[in-house]
């Protein structure tokens, strides 16, 4: 049976760290690729990371506005399983690159959710939209915005996310996954491993209250 929620950890800079997340139970850990991001890793670094974790979790590279060329080679060299572009890439990217691909929105407007319609793929991710920069901010969306959006497709929450918040917001959202780089962090970049437990812990827990509540109610 699949687990009741994806918990997808990003931006690793350590194997230790790495480890840590793995046995804390993620399903997903996220390499940084982004130019200007303190989470960014090179390539000699994500392999190491990557070969840590392969066959335990999903590798996810997240990369913003490279050509898709550039984007299947990243993949084959670290040995990536998907990539989530946080750029402003075009939906047609999604296209050429296929499933292992998905989008991830920044949302801060309803005509932001509108533009979900344009993107293919498995799944689709939806972060804060914070002027000037691409992630990893910290800010949280607005669930009212995205709640619908989580009913239609295989929505993986992000932004703004830790321990003490994200029970709420799966009650709330209802998400396929739940994303978080700096709401398990004790310095950015460097994961804390009592934060990660608590937040997949916390996660789980609500997607599992919220399983049961619904079955009650259709029960009733
Ligand atoms: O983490 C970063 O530094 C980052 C930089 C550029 C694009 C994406 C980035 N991370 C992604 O941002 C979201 C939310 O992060 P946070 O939990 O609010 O800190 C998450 O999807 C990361 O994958």
């Amino acid at each position: 049976m699949p687990p009741a929620l994806h918990v997808k950890i990003c931006g690793f800079t350590r194997i230790e760290d790495v480890e840590a997340a793995v046995s804390a139970g993620a399903d997903m850990i996220g390499l940084n690729f982004v130019p200007g991001s303190s989470r960014r890793i090179d390539v000699t670094l994500a392999r190491a990371l990557a070969d840590a974790a392969r066959g335990r979790v999903e590798i996810v590279g997240v990369v913003a506005d490279l050509d898709p060329p550039r984007i299947e080679e990243l993949a084959r060299e670290v040995g990536l399983d998907r990539v989530q572009l946080h750029g402003d890439e075009l939906p047609e990217v999604i296209d050429t690159l296929g499933p292992r691909a998905f989008k991830a929105l920044r949302i801060g407007s309803a005509e932001d959710v509108a533009l979900a319609a344009r993107y293919g793929g498995d799944l689709l991710l939806v972060d804060a939209r914070v002027p000037g920069q691409k992630g990893g901010t910290g800010v949280r969306v607005d669930p009212a915005l995205v709640v619908e959006l989580a009913r239609a497709r295989r929505l993986l929450l992000a932004g703004g996310l830790g321990p003490d918040n994200v029970a709420e917001a799966v009650r709330v959202v209802r998400p396929w996954g739940v994303d978080v780089a700096s709401g398990v962090e004790s310095a950015p970049g460097v994961k804390d491993e009592r934060k990660m437990r608590a937040f997949v812990h916390e996660a789980r827990r609500a997607a599992l209250e919220a399983a049961g509540a619904a079955d009650g109610a259709d029960d009733a």
